[in-house]
C-alpha cells in the first residue's frame, strides 16, 4: 500500500448560486497533511471545512489553487500521483435502510463490480474490525446510533482506501459513545497507517486523535495556526489526563476562541 502525502496549494473556493450572493468559502489555503498520519481540521462554524473537504476528495473543483498528492515509489523518490481510493465517512451515516449491515457495508464495492464473495469477505472483515460481528444481518433502524456510525466507518474502511476523510463522523452521537467511537478510530488508525483527514469542531477530538492540528479563521477560512501533536501513541482516553494534553488543548483553543468570536459577529 501506497502511503500519500496531500498538499493544498493556495486553495480559495467561492460558491456560487443562483438566488444567493457568491460566497467565498476558503481563502488562499495551503497547507499539507503528511503520509500515514491523521491531520484535524478544526474552526468555526461555516469557515468552510467542509468545502475544503469536498476540494481534497475531488468532488468540487476550487475556484482556485491545487490540491497535489505524493508518495514515495519502490526506489524511494518522491512522486506526484493520485491515490488510487479514497473513501469518506460523513457525519449523516447516509446508509440505506433497506439493506443489511452487511449489504450496507459491502455497497461500495458492489458500485466497483467486485465479484460477491470478494465483496462479503472484505465487507465482512471491516464489519469485524468496528467491533459490529454478529449484527450483518440486521437493518438500520435496528441499530443505535453508536450502531449505525460504526457501519458508516466500516463502509469507509472496506475499500481500503489510501487516504481517509472523516467529517464530523461522530457530531451526532451522544458524549460516552462519542468517546467509546473516537478510542476504537485511535485504534483503527494507528493500525491501519493511513493518511487521515478529519473535520470535527472538538478541540479534545482533534488533539486525541491526530498528529498534526490545522486551525482555521472565521470564513473566509484561512489557515491561523497548525500544530503538531507529539502524543506518545497507542492512545486511549486517558491521554486527556496528561499536562500536555491539556497545554495542546489550550493552544488551540486560544487561536479559535478569536476566531470564533469573529464568526458569530458575522
Ligand atoms: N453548496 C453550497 N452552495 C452555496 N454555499 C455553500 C454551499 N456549501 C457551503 N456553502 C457556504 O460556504 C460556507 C462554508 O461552508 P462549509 O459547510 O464548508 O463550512 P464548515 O466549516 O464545514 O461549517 P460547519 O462547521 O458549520 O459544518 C458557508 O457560508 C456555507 O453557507
Amino acid at each position: 500500500m501506497q502511503l500519500y502525502e496531500v498538499l493544498a496549494d493556495q486553495i480559495s473556493h467561492q460558491w456560487t448560486s443562483k438566488n444567493r450572493p457568491p460566497t467565498l468559502a476558503i481563502d488562499n489555503v495551503s497547507c499539507a497533511f503528511p503520509a500515514g498520519k491523521v491531520t484535524a481540521i478544526v474552526g468555526p462554524s461555516g469557515c468552510g471545512k467542509s468545502t475544503l473537504l469536498l476540494i481534497l476528495r475531488g468532488l468540487i473543483e476550487s475556484t482556485q489553487g491545487a490540491i497535489r498528492f505524493r508518495y514515495t515509489n519502490g526506489s524511494g523518490a518522491i512522486v506526484d500521483g493520485a491515490p488510487a481510493r479514497m473513501a469518506t465517512v460523513w457525519q449523516s451515516f447516509n446508509l440505506l435502510p433497506w439493506r443489511t449491515v452487511l449489504d450496507n457495508v459491502a455497497f461500495g464495492l458492489e458500485l466497483a463490480s467486485v465479484s460477491k464473495e470478494e465483496r462479503y469477505a472484505k465487507a465482512h472483515e471491516a464489519i469485524k474490525a468496528v467491533e459490529l460481528g454478529g449484527f450483518e444481518g440486521h437493518f438500520p433502524s435496528q441499530l443505535s446510533g453508536g450502531m449505525r456510525q460504526r457501519v458508516g466507518l466500516a463502509r469507509g474502511l472496506v475499500m481500503s482506501p489510501d487516504i481517509l476523510l472523516l467529517d464530523e463522523p461522530f457530531g451526532a452521537l451522544d458524549a460516552q459513545t462519542r468517546v467509546y467511537m473516537q478510542e476504537q478510530l485511535a485504534g483503527l488508525v494507528e493500525t491501519a497507517g493511513k493518511t487521515v483527514i478529519l473535520v470535527t469542531h472538538s478541540i479534545e477530538e482533534a488533539v486525541f486523535l491526530s498528529d498534526h492540528v490545522i486551525v482555521m479563521t472565521a470564513r473566509p477560512g484561512r489557515v491561523a495556526a497548525t500544530r503538531d501533536i507529539p502524543l506518545p501513541r497507542p492512545r486511549a482516553i486517558e491521554v486527556q489526563n496528561d499536562p500536555r494534553f491539556s497545554a495542546l488543548f489550550t493552544e488551540i483553543y486560544d487561536v479559535l476562541r478569536d476566531e470564533v468570536v469573529k464568526s458569530m459577529m458575522g
